[in-house]
């Protein structure tokens, strides 16, 4: 990988103030287990807007996987296949959402988009990310301004010579260059600032499939969400790559699950890395949490199979965690099982 490619994939915004408190939020947080349960049965499985997963961990959506792996998204899809996990593909992913999910048999994919200033190749990328065998729609909403990138400052990133975006463009266009020419400029000035909460509505309407909102991290914008028609809610700042200086996605979850409530899931990305990591966030009341960065550098380190060594190592994680809290699945962690944790 070029230096530059690195530091777009590792970096964050601003003084990346927000990329390191995503990771010391969980450290501020502590487990508080319970015994003597019986735990000779632990189970990892869990669902997911009603799908069955291997665990409470997800892929989260990340742009050009063809950086790490030349088979890019197909590649990652076979991981997620084979370890049972839910695979959220990027719209600016290099393979295609149909690409994608044909990669392997049973793959649990879900798109992630963003409302373009282009409502008709808003809608035209839905349906074709629906017919493609997404089972639902993520709608990435943090994307109103362009972050700087202190990483990439004095060595600009710029994706590789001939890098297909397919999920970002009209089939016309697709027929026409092989969904080539898109620059990430481009691409982003592209995503519509105007976005509103009646653009959900509008959103899910296209495809009828159920929509999640991503970037959510005010327990009134996440009602709100809900109000407008969403299915679920991703607490996300992005993995720190957006509005530096922001809340940690720990330090707000438990109140965005308190004001979803049961009228839709709840999920958190954001400096996951452990299982202990994700059984917290199980306790603040998460279904599931995704991983950015981690499943990266996997694929990097060893294409499929690395990211499927990665999965199953962190599920297994997962099932420790669950043992040594005493609960005998995601289902029984509650949120006495999660507290701040006290001074050194
Ligand atoms: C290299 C990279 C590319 C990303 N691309 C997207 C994207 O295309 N769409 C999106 O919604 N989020 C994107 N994200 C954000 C992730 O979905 C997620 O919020 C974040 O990575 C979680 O933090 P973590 O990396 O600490 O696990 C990207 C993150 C990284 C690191
Ligand atoms: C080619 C378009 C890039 C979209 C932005 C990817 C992203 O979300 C990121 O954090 O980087």
């Amino acid at each position: 990988m070029t230096t530059p490619a690195l530091a777009y994939i590792e970096g964050g915004s601003g003084d990346e103030e927000t990329l390191r408190d995503n990771l010391d939020a969980w450290r501020r947080l502590a487990l508080q287990p319970r015994v003597l349960r019986d735990m000779t049965q632990v189970e990892t499985a869990t669902t997911l807007l009603g799908t069955a997963v291997g665990a409470p961990v997800g892929l989260a959506p990340t742009a050009m996987h063809c950086l790490v792996d030349p088979d890019g998204e197909t590649a990652t899809a076979r991981a997620a296949a084979e370890t049972g996990t839910l695979m959220v593909a990027s719209q600016a992913a290099n393979r295609s959402w149909q690409d994608t999910a044909a990669a392997a048999t049973d793959v649990l994919l879900w798109a992630q988009m963003y409302v373009l200033r282009d409502r008709g190749l808003t809608r035209e990328l839905a349906v074709r990310a629906k017919e493609s065998g997404s089972r639902a729609i993520v709608v990435c909403v943090d994307g109103v301004a362009v972050p700087r990138r202190a990483r990439l400052e004095g060595h600009a990133f710029v994706p590789p010579e001939g890098m297909a975006f397919p999920n970002l463009v009209s089939a016309a266009a697709a027929a026409s260059a092989n969904g080539r020419g898109v620059d990430l400029g481009a691409a982003v000035s592209a995503f519509d600032p105007s976005v509103t909460f009646a653009d959900l509505t509008w959103l899910k309407e296209c495809t009828g499939l159920p929509l999640v909102v991503k970037g959510v991290l005010h327990p009134h914008d996440a009602a709100a969400c809900v109000d407008a028609g969403a299915d679920a809610i991703a607490v996300s700042n992005h993995g720190g790559r957006q509005l530096d200086g922001c809340i940690a996605t720990a330090d707000v979850l438990g109140e965005i699950a308190d004001a979803v409530g049961d009228r839709a899931e709840v999920y958190v990305d954001g400096g996951i890395r452990t299982g202990p990591d994700v059984v917290k966030a199980l306790a603040l009341g998460a279904r599931a949490a995704f991983v950015g960065r981690p499943a990266l550098r996997a694929l990097a380190d060893g294409s499929a199979a690395g990211l499927a060594a990665y999965l199953a190592d962190l599920r297994e994680d997962v099932r420790r965690t669950l043992a040594f809290c005493g609960c005998a699945s995601p289902a029984e962690v509650r949120r006495e099982h999660v507290r701040p944790r006290g001074p050194r």
